[in-house]
């Protein structure tokens, strides 16, 4: 290899900006559906995996390429929210809930509790919006809910949509390098002390424990 063409690896590589995303909802809501669909553009009705997944996807946002780290978690109850582990190494989080399912929308205000102080990026995502004759859950009372979050709301159909659900992934990346950049001053001040700092210690150290990464190019 010339040392033109590495000089090119390199330059591409420094380029590039990783987003760890976490998609988080109660089970059936349709995670891995707003995943799949995001990742390859197509919809997958049915996709049975037993436990958390992750994938790498790389995407153009705004003509930088992101490499998108997502992580499709696999509640198996109600009762089971995300790990602390999980919302410690992610940058971001998708929130997920069905408009059919009124414990759906629960599971979320659960969620939210649990982060307590944790501020991070976040959109809520409504999701089945086709199923409007088994509405239980009105737009407005997930724009209000997103109001209470100060996050981006947004509802789709992953069974039927691409490009609104491509949306949903780039606005949160959007969120996360805009509050990285704005950070980047005062980095070694966060490494130093506060709660970010643990967040970002716990994000490296988390890695290993959390599943396998997948490759879908
Ligand atoms: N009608 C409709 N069905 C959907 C939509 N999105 C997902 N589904 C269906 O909802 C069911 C659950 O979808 P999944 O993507 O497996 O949901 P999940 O949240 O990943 O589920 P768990 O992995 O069990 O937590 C499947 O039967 C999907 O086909 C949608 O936009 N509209």
């Amino acid at each position: 290899m010339t040392s033109n063409a590495i000089k090119g690896i390199r330059r591409k590589k420094s380029t590039l900006s990783e987003v760890k995303i976490a998609i988080v909802g109660a089970p059936g809501v349709g995670k891995s559906a707003l995943t799949v669909r995001f990742i390859t553009k197509r919809y997958i009705g049915e996709y049975d995996h037993q436990s958390d997944l992750r994938y790498k996807h790389e995407a153009m946002v705004d003509g930088d390429a992101i490499i998108f780290d997502l992580l499709d978690s696999c509640p198996k109850t109600l009762d089971e929210v995300p790990s602390s582990e999980t919302l410690n190494w992610a940058d971001g989080l998708v929130l997920v809930y069905a408009i059919t399912d009124r414990n759906s929308i629960n599971y979320i205000k659960r969620v939210k509790l649990m982060l307590g102080s944790i501020d991070l990026p976040t959109v809520l995502i409504a999701n089945k919006g086709d199923l409007i004759h088994l509405r239980q859950i009105s737009t407005e009372e997930g724009e209000n809910l997103a109001r209470s979050f100060d996050c981006w709301f947004k509802e789709v159909t992953a069974a039927e949509q691409v490009s609104q659900i491509a949306d949903v992934f780039h606005e949160l990346c959007r969120e996360i390098l805009q509050i990285r950049k704005k950070n980047k001053q005062s980095l070694l001040d966060r490494m130093l002390g506060g709660k970010t700092v643990v967040r970002t210690y716990a994000r490296g150290k988390s890695d290993s424990a959390l599943p396998k990464e997948r490759n879908n190019d």
